[in-house]
């Protein structure tokens, strides 16, 4: 049966390129003598081989490379070409970058995402690990490197040359990936602070004073609190967990007694996500009270997001307790309000870590998870490690994940078995604290 299936398939391939007359004869007859290769008892299907020679290995293989020169596109080849040219690969990039930007405009097309799909496949061959070479930036790096090092930082900003001394000064590392097709171009950049434990806040490690000299002995722990991907037509070509894993190796060999890898992250999207969460339970609040008696707060039926007890607490402190402690709720989360009044700050942390937990560790698109900074760390094998709350102070980290961010930790020898895990059976490697979280955000007004 399997071989019927693969030969009708073939026989139908065999028939498109006939229909679509772009394939000559020859693929035909490479099509069909594959299939006799793979499946030689299909006699009605493949010529019978008439001579000796065709009856030789040597001829079905060279058979088979023919199918497999006739399936490849033809711009392959041209790409290839292209590649060759001084500055083609970065033409190439180039080329993907805009690629990128029409199939994020133009849905559904399978000819886009082919063509796509092709020149990544074909960059990341030209950029594969061993041919990126990697850069310790130090403050004596040259100023154009320095500049574009504070020009493509994505994650947090840097406001001036101090943030940026800061960056490579002691306690810190900064490092990239360069390639000899894009010369004094970083391809990602990783900034490392030095600590001696995890760190549960960004502020301390981007707005800390310059110190004078690093303390070996009182370094044992690695953050990554910043990465980024400098060329979007790279994307997919997962330059940043090649930088992560080849930074972990060069930092075990100058501190020896480093023992701990971690992310310190961001977590985009999350206030948003939870304000779409509140509109779900608003309107099917509005549905249902459409039925009865137009009962405030969230319907027995809709997903309760805070207990009663904390939406009491939120409308007694915002004095607005004749509107819904939802809609009190939403509002101060889309202005940042909430962070102003210590005592509303108080009440919120239980919910919003909560719920933070729940985000990253259960929702889930196409079964992976659904924040994009988790998802790089748990394909690169990290942990969903630990949540802590008020670790980005700033306005950035609240309006994005109202001052939560969270450590993906790098136990080295799990690596390869969590990421396996997360790739093939989309299981999220998590710590009791984000599980415990998650779970208590199932069903916050407990039964
Ligand atoms: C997180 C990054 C570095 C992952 O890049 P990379 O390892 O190349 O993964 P991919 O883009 O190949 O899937 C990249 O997505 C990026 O630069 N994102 C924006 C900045 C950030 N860290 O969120």
């Amino acid at each position: 049966m399997w071989h019927c299936k693969s030969s009708c398939f073939l026989q139908k391939r065999a028939v498109v390129f006939r229909q679509e007359g772009c394939v000559s004869s020859l693929v035909t007859r490479a099509m069909c003598a594959v299939c006799y290769a793979n499946f030689s008892s299909f006699s009605h299907f493949v010529r019978k081989p008439t001579s000796n020679k065709e009856k030789s290995e040597g001829a079905l293989l060279k058979a088979e490379e023919r199918l497999q020169a006739a399936l490849v596109p033809r711009y392959h080849d041209l790409f290839v070409q292209i590649g060759r040219l001084e500055g083609g690969v970065k033409h190439l990039v180039d080329m993907r970058a805009d690629t990128l930007d029409l199939l994020s405009s133009v849905k559904d097309s399978a000819e886009l995402r082919s063509f796509s799909s092709c020149l990544r496949e074909m960059l990341s061959h030209w950029f594969s690990a061993g041919l990126l070479h990697l850069q310790r930036i130090t403050w004596e790096s040259s100023c154009d490197i320095l500049q574009k090092i504070s020009e493509y930082e994505a994650v947090h900003p840097m406001r001036n040359w101090s943030d940026l001394k800061r960056r490579v000064g002691p306690y810190r590392r900064c490092f990239i990936f360069t390639h000899s097709t894009m010369p004094r171009e970083p391809m990602v950049v990783l900034h490392t602070a030095l600590t001696n434990q995890i760190s549960d806040n960004i502020q301390t490690i981007v707005s800390t004073p310059i110190l004078d000299e690093e303390d070996v002995d009182n370094i044992n722990t690695a953050i990554f609190y910043s990465i980024t991907s400098t060329q979007k037509g790279l994307q997919g070509v997962e330059l940043g967990n090649y930088l992560i894993k080849r930074v972990v190796r060069e930092l075990q060999a100058e501190f020896p007694k480093m023992t701990q890898f971690s992310s310190l992250s961001p977590i985009p999207g999350f206030r948003d996500w939870l304000v779409g969460e509140i509109n779900k339970v608003l309107g099917s609040t509005e549905s249902s009270s459409s039925e009865d008696s137009g009962v405030d707060g969230p319907s027995s039926t809709a997903p309760t997001l805070l207990t009663s007890a904390e939406l009491q607490k939120v409308a007694e402190i915002a004095g607005k307790e004749d509107v819904s402690p939802l809609v009190t709720l939403k509002k101060l989360l889309q202005t940042n309000q909430w962070m102003g009044a210590e005592s509303m700050v108080e009440v919120l942390k239980d919910p919003l870590m909560r719920l933070c937990a729940r985000y990253l560790y259960l929702e889930k698109r196409r079964g992976y998870a659904v924040n994009p900074v988790a998802n790089f760390h748990l394909r690169n094998g990290a942990v969903l490690w630990r949540l802590n709350w008020q670790a980005d102070t700033g306005p950035r980290g609240i309006s994005q994940s109202c001052g939560v961010m969270v450590n993906y930790r790098y136990f080295l020898g799990d690596t390869m078995r969590n990421s396996q895990r997360y790739m093939e059976e989309q299981h999220i490697e998590a710590s009791q604290q984000v599980i415990d979280l998650a779970q208590a955000a199932g069903g916050a007004d407990s039964p």
